[in-house]
């Protein structure tokens, strides 16, 4: 069977990324990130987001594209977690908001927002 990897594996990434946070820049990237500041860690948000719908853009072309979008997802999640460390939000907030909303339709709640 293949083996999942759950909110454990955010849940581990976010203790190495408390453990980086005031870290020595000159040895760790998470803890030069931190040390560059908050617009460094979104711009590189920003980069991982664009570089992610490239690769999914091409997904269709074969398994190396779906391999592509697999590791730039990953480059996403890992930058969207530092921001939120950067940011002192817990991953298990983001995970909380989106189990709460299990079983609501999004269109249910567009429209609901929207009368
Ligand atoms: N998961 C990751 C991870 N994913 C991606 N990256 C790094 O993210 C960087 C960004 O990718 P780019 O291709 O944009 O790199 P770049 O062009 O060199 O970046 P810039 O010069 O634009 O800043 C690369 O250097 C990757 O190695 C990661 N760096 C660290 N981690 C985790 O964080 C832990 C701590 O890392 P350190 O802080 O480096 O010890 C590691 O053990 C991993 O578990």
């Amino acid at each position: 069977m293949k083996q999942t990897h759950s909110d454990d594996t955010l849940a581990q990434l976010a203790d190495i990324l408390a453990s980086r946070r005031h870290g020595d820049p000159d040895t760790s990237y998470v803890a030069q990130l931190h040390h560059r500041g908050l617009n460094k860690v979104l711009e590189k948000v920003g980069e991982e987001a664009t570089e992610t719908l490239l690769a999914a853009k091409d997904a269709h072309l074969g398994d190396s594209q779906r391999q592509a979008v697999i590791s730039e997802t990953a480059d996403l999640w890992f930058h969207c977690m530092v921001m939120l460390s950067h940011l002192d939000i817990s991953h298990d907030d983001v995970l909380a908001e989106l189990a709460g909303r299990f079983g609501m339709s999004g269109l249910e709640e567009k429209a609901a927002r929207s009368s």
